[in-house]
Parts: structure tokens; sequence; C-alpha cells
């Protein structure tokens, strides 16, 4: 007889031929999921038809529940549990119409031994794209293979190919004929600048600040000390309710200092005075308080770079972060004064910001910042959602919307191309002031840091912002979020669908530079300047090295 009784884990259940599991992570939030499930039970219903005329059965792994009304994992306790009704060889597919938290399945997905499908549908009206390409963020972060897929309407013959693949095979090819490797760098001033940039930071070294890491479950975009460090870069971990109680001690007048500045400069709000679902006077004033925290605790830390989670935790306690990102990340803004008084900081100087505490913006950032500085360019630089995008006029122009907020020089008219919108009640119930506008037209270089193989990569590559009709850019506002800031972005030498197959995350990062030749001779010192701290440098589409 045993001494003990041991425990065993819960049995799954059988594999069976011909069928497919589906399960979908969802928001931690339970308006959003609400609001995007009949979303979802479209796509859900097509997929079915799909998998159904190829002979194959989907089973939904967990019920709608009827307490919540929707068939969102909403948790990652939630996504153990759903986890146990799954054979683990049995093929997967994560199917995402909403912005979805990662943390929800990984544990189950790090497990699984069965082929993984993550699908979306490509549309705008829910960030189910944005959701899926942190997802893959995650799934290649953690070296675990998947296959990826995503579709308009579910009847193109390059979507039900790749379904037929992943039936038959367990895996989808994509076309990747548009990545390069970093060639040999000439001796130019662009490479010498990059690598003297490089070796500053990791023998002067940078500080970032996050306050609370690891925002909305992006997995993806958490950066682990052992893989920042070795580029100078070292975490100040600080918590948002530091930066709460720094609020209290901003005085009425200084706050009331930062709107009647920010109105001077000829940015507007749209305000109202139902504070459940419009933009108040009093929301914005504790936004101004925020920005003046920030820059405090900054100087008392001596930040390089900074970050707020803000969508856990401080969103049910203030108004959003991002009217204090957007012009924190601004040259131009309004003065901010050491304790003391003594002493502008950070005069004249956007500070290197990572929204939602993404991790592999910040080392961007502060990366482009130092490169764009040097070179004596705005180093003014933002991610934006890869939200969605369709064909203008024959090309194919993305939505980059980020949930809030841009640095005003991206707009033509700066600050008087700035409007105030609340934040949507959905997602951020103490409102709070956006920074909307469309993102000038010119030159960009976008890229992305990420983790492979625990290593860092970074995909760069080049663009332009364009502009587009006013009722165009109207409908694609309406199409997705009108309260958040647009870039209407062409991407050089890359399709939708190898972006889509490439990207390892939910944002893209975008910094302008005046003109073509500036924009290649800037991603030349800012490829260096990675190459140099010993990340692996990925050229995409037409990127080129400037000789
Ligand atoms: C408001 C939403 O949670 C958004 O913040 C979300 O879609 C993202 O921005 C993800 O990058």
């Amino acid at each position: 007889m045993p001494a003990y009784t041991l425990p065993s884990p819960v049995t799954r259940p059988a594999l069976e031929p011909k069928t497919a599991w589906l399960i979908s992570s969802g928001d931690l939030r339970e308006a959003p999921n609400r609001s995007g499930w009949p979303i979802q039970e479209r796509m859900e219903a097509e997929l079915a038809r799909v998998f159904g005329d190829l002979g194959w059965n989907i089973r939904r792994a967990n019920p709608v529940d009827p307490a919540t009304g929707h068939g969102f994992i909403s948790s990652q306790r939630m996504g153990l549990e759903v986890f146990t009704a799954i054979p683990e060889e049995a093929p997967l597919i994560v199917a995402e119409a909403v912005w979805q938290y990662s943390h929800h399945v990984l544990a189950g997905l790090r497990t699984h031994r069965g082929p993984i499908l993550t699908v979306a549908n490509f549309e705008g009206d829910a960030p189910g794209l944005v959701g899926l390409l942190g997802l893959n963020g995650g799934l290649t972060k953690m070296g675990k293979p998947y296959s990826s897929i995503w579709s308009v309407d579910f009847t193109d013959e390059w979507f039900l190919d790749g379904i037929r693949s992943w039936v038959e095979t367990g895996s989808i090819a994509h076309d990747d004929s548009h990545v390069h490797p970093l060639p040999p760098l000439p001796a130019t001033d662009e490479v010498a600048l990059g690598r003297a940039l490089a070796a500053q930071l990791t023998a002067d070294k940078a500080i970032f600040g996050v306050f609370d890491e690891g925002c909305m479950g992006m997995y993806n975009a958490i950066i682990d000390d052992e893989l920042m460090n070795p580029l100078g870069i070292y975490k100040e971990r600080l918590s948002q309710s530091a930066l709460w109680a720094e609020m209290q001690t901003v005085s009425e007048d200084d706050a009331r200092g930062v709107l009647d500045w920010l109105l001077e400069h000829g940015m507007t709000f749209a305000f109202g005075s139902d504070e459940a679902t419009e933009l108040t006077e009093r929301q914005v004033l504790l936004q101004a308080r925020m920005y003046i925290a920030l820059l405090r605790i900054a100087d008392d830390f001596g930040l390089d770079a900074i970050g707020i989670q803000y969508q856990q935790g401080l969103k049910d306690i203030c108004p959003a972060s991002d009217l204090a990102e957007g012009i924190v990340n601004n040259a131009e803004r309004p003065p901010v004064r050491s304790r003391d008084g003594s002493r502008v900081l950070w005069e004249g100087l956007p500070v290197p910001l990572a929204n939602e505490a993404d991790e592999g913006v910040a080392i961007d950032a502060l990366i482009t910042h130092r490169v764009w500085q040097a070179m004596g360019l705005d180093s003014a630089n933002t991610l934006h959602d890869v939200r969605w995008g369709e064909e203008f006029d024959g090309t194919f122009v993305w939505v980059f919307e980020i949930s809030g907020s841009v640095p005003p020089s991206h707009f033509a008219e700066g600050y008087a191309g700035a409007t105030g919108w609340r934040q949507n009640p959905m997602y951020f119930p103490l409102g709070g002031s956006t920074i909307k506008g469309v993102s000038k037209a010119g030159e960009v270089v976008w890229s992305r840091v990420y983790i492979q193989d625990a290593r860092l990569h970074v995909d760069l590559g080049r663009g332009s912002a364009i502009d587009l009709p006013a009722e165009e850019t109207e409908r694609r506002w309406q199409a997705t979020n009108p309260e958040w800031p647009i870039m209407h972005a062409v991407l050089h030498g890359v399709t939708r669908d190898q972006f889509m197959a490439r990207h390892k995350a939910n944002h893209a990062q975008l910094v302008y530079a005046p003109d073509a030749e500036t924009a290649d001779r800037a991603l030349t010192a800012k490829a260096a300047m990675f190459d140099a701290l010993g990340v692996t440098v990925h050229l995409i589409g037409d990127a080129r090295i400037a000789s």
C-alpha cells in the first residue's frame, strides 16, 4: 500500500479523426468581450464551413458561458481549465476577433503537442488582427511552432489553400522572400555613428523606467533583463501607484498651466459633461497632473526612457495615460520644472516612450532617439497597433492606429492638428483625452524588436505615410476607432500577407525622416547600432543600407 494517494492530471478526452479543437483568447475586460462576440461567432461559422468543406469538424473546447454571454477565455485560470478539455495531440485552432491577453492561453499552448493554427478575420471593427499578432509574437518568443492565417471573408483561394495545407500537413508555409540579412556594412559616417552610439550605450548604460511590467498579457513585449542588459539598458521597476501618489503632489495651478499651454498651441478638446461617456476638463486636468508627475519621477530616477502599462490597474483609478504619454514623447511641450524650480526637465527633447510598457518598444525608442538626435532629426517615434488595412487606388494602405496618442509632431499641423476625444468607455472607464489626428505624409522608418530563439532580433523597413482623401480617412476611422490617431502607411516592398506572416508583435515602431535619402541613412545608422549591440538585424522589403 503506498503511503500517499498520488495525484494525477485530469484525464483529457481522446483524439477524434478529422477534428480540430478551437479556442479563443479574450480580453480581461468583459465589455470588449461582449462587444466582440458577434464578430467572433461570424468568424467561427466561416471556419466551420471551410473545415467542413474539407471533411473536418471543429469542436469548440469551451461553450458560451450563459453568465457572460460569450465564449472567450477571459483569464489565465480559465485557460488552464479549458485546456483540460483538449487532447494534447489535437490539431488546435486559436481564433481571434478581439484584442486578447496572450497569457490566457500561453500556458496551455506551451505544453500542447498537436499542430497549432492562429487565425483572425482581416477586419477593422475589432482588434482581432492586433490580438493575433501579439499572440504570434508570444509563441515565437516561447519557441513554440505554430502556423498562422487570416482572411477578409474566408472565401479567397490563398486562405483556402492555407487551411488545406494545415489539415493535410499540420503547417502553412508563407513567403519570406522579402526578408534579407544585414549585408557587410560599408565604411560610412552613418555606420561609424551607429557603432559609436552602441559603444557609448554599452559603456555608459541607460535606464528604462517601467511603471508595472507586463501590460495586457503581452508576453511578447516583456524582454528579460538577460537580453536587455547586454545592450546597456537596465530596468528601473517603478509602480503605477507611485505615479498616482506623485500626481497628488502636483498643484492645480500647474495642471491648469499644462491645459492652457495645449489650448494656446492649438489643440482642441471635444469636451462634454457626462463623466461616464464624455471627456471633461476634470479628466484632462488629471492627465496634466500625470504628465508633470511622470517627468518629475523620470528626473528623480535619472530615466532615459519610460513605459506605463495603464490598461490594468491604473485604468480603475484615473483617466488614460495617453495624453501624458503623447506630449512627453514630443520635443515641443508644456514646460515642467524640477521640484526646486531650477531646471526645465528634458527641455526641447522627447522622452523615449514605451506605450503599454512594451519593452521591445522601449529598446527601439531609445535607440531611435539616440540615432535621430545625433543626426539632428526629430527623434519623436511611436508605436502603432497594426490594426487593419485595405487597398486604395491599387495600393495596399495599412491602418496603423495606436489606442490613444502619438507625439503631436507626427501631425502636419502639430498641436493644431490634434484633437482630444474621450477614450472609449468600453476599454477606459474613467475616460481621459486621446491625441487624435492624422499622421502627416512623409518618409518613415518602421521596425520591431522581438525575441526569437532566445535572442533579440530587429526587423527594419522603410515606408511612406501618405495622405488619403478626408472621406477615406473618415471611413477608416469609422471602421475602427475614430478616437485614436491614425497613420496611412504604405510599406515598401512588403505585401500585406508577407508582413502579417512575418511580424512578431501587435505593435510596429514608426519614426519620420525629412526625405527618402535621409531616411535610408538614418535606417543605416540604426541598423549599425543594433548590429553592434549584438541584435540580429533583418532588412525587410526595400530597406537598404546607404553606401
Ligand atoms: C484598447 C485596447 O486594449 C488596445 O490597447 C489594444 O488593442 C492594443 O493597443 C494592443 O496593442
